[in-house]
């Protein structure tokens, strides 16, 4: 598990990240979302053991992560601009890894050739952008580590890639219980892969959820009635945004689907349509002012 205490970071007196709190349970991906600047990498450097933080701790498995080389070796950290040795071709690099990480596994390397398509004898600064950061991929999945941290992975990779990396780590996590967290400004790119999500906002976390909770207490209905809306039914109901489009009524509703829908169907509705929200208006409904904040973070 890794935890995140009341941590500070700051550069050059400016505050980049306060007191952030965060756990991430052994097998769970974690979606890092914040708008440019908002201390993403920071953090994601902070929980590397990259950077020392000013105040709080970070632990993995109860032991604090800088300078800590055995927890080091567990773990992949894939930046937004892959690093590899001038020269290197894939199979040189893929040496290297297999020197630094002993969970390193020749056989996983040799399957997933058939994923990535790529000559071994190519050396790497000669391929293209996406292509470099598939093989960046390609290095951290035969690793086999415990914890895989992400930096704007998907950046440069066309979406038939996006697919496979996304389903090759789930995968991995499916198998092998592998952690990760991945780091976005796109919070549709990682709604699909993960379970937590954490919002970063000018060094504040503002939220951190499970998705499965927030997707199953918050849901959009349409209903029509022959007259009004009975306004008993209203009262009852945890509406937290309604709208009027004709004779058709749409309420976002806060509770528990099944019970809702029985007690709204028994005014007998003209039209009842349970409808399903996407993340972003989860958050917009869900946080209130805080998420008209995210509407304007995640573009
Ligand atoms: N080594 C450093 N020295 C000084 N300031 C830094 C350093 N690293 C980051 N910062 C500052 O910290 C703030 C947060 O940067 P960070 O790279 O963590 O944000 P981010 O959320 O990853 O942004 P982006 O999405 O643009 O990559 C920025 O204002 C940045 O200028």
């Amino acid at each position: 598990m890794i935890e995140v205490k009341k941590v500070y970071k700051t550069f050059q007196n400016a505050t980049v990240l306060s007191n952030i709190d965060l756990q991430i349970e052994k097998g769970s991906i974690f979606g890092l979302l914040g708008s440019n600047g908002a201390g993403k990498t920071t953090l994601l450097k902070l929980i590397a053991g990259l950077y020392k933080q000013d105040r709080g701790d970070i632990l993995i498995d109860k032991k604090p992560v800088f300078e800590n080389e055995d927890i080091k070796q567990r773990f992949i950290f894939l930046t937004d601009i892959p690093y590899f040795f001038p020269h290197y071709t894939i199979k040189q690099m893929a040496n290297f890894y297999e020197n630094i990480y002993p969970s390193f596994s020749r056989e996983r390397f040799q399957t997933l050739q058939d994923v990535f398509d790529l000559d071994l004898k190519q050396k790497i600064y000669r391929l293209s952008k996406g292509v470099q950061r598939q093989v960046a991929f390609w290095l951290a999945f035969s690793a086999m580590p415990e914890l895989l941290i992400l930096d704007e992975p998907f950046d440069g990779l066309d979406p038939v890639m996006r697919k496979k990396m996304k389903n090759i780590i789930i995968q991995d996590v499916a198998a092998r219980e592998m952690t990760v967290i991945v780091s976005s400004h796109n919070l549709q790119e990682v709604e699909d892969i993960s379970d937590h999500i954490g919002i970063l906002h000018k060094g504040e976390l503002l939220i951190k959820r499970n998705l499965d909770d927030l997707k199953s207490n918050i849901h959009k209905v349409q209903i029509a009635f022959q007259g009004s809306v009975p306004s008993e039914m209203l009262q009852q109901l945890q509406i937290v945004y309604q709208e009027q489009r004709g004779s058709v009524h749409l309420f976002i509703v806060k509770g528990n689907a099944d019970e809702f829908s029985s007690y709204i169907k028994s005014f007998k509705p003209l039209l009842f349509d349970l409808l399903p929200l996407t993340l972003e208006e989860i958050f917009i409904y869900e946080m209130g002012e805080k998420g008209y904040a995210i509407e304007n973070i995640l573009i």
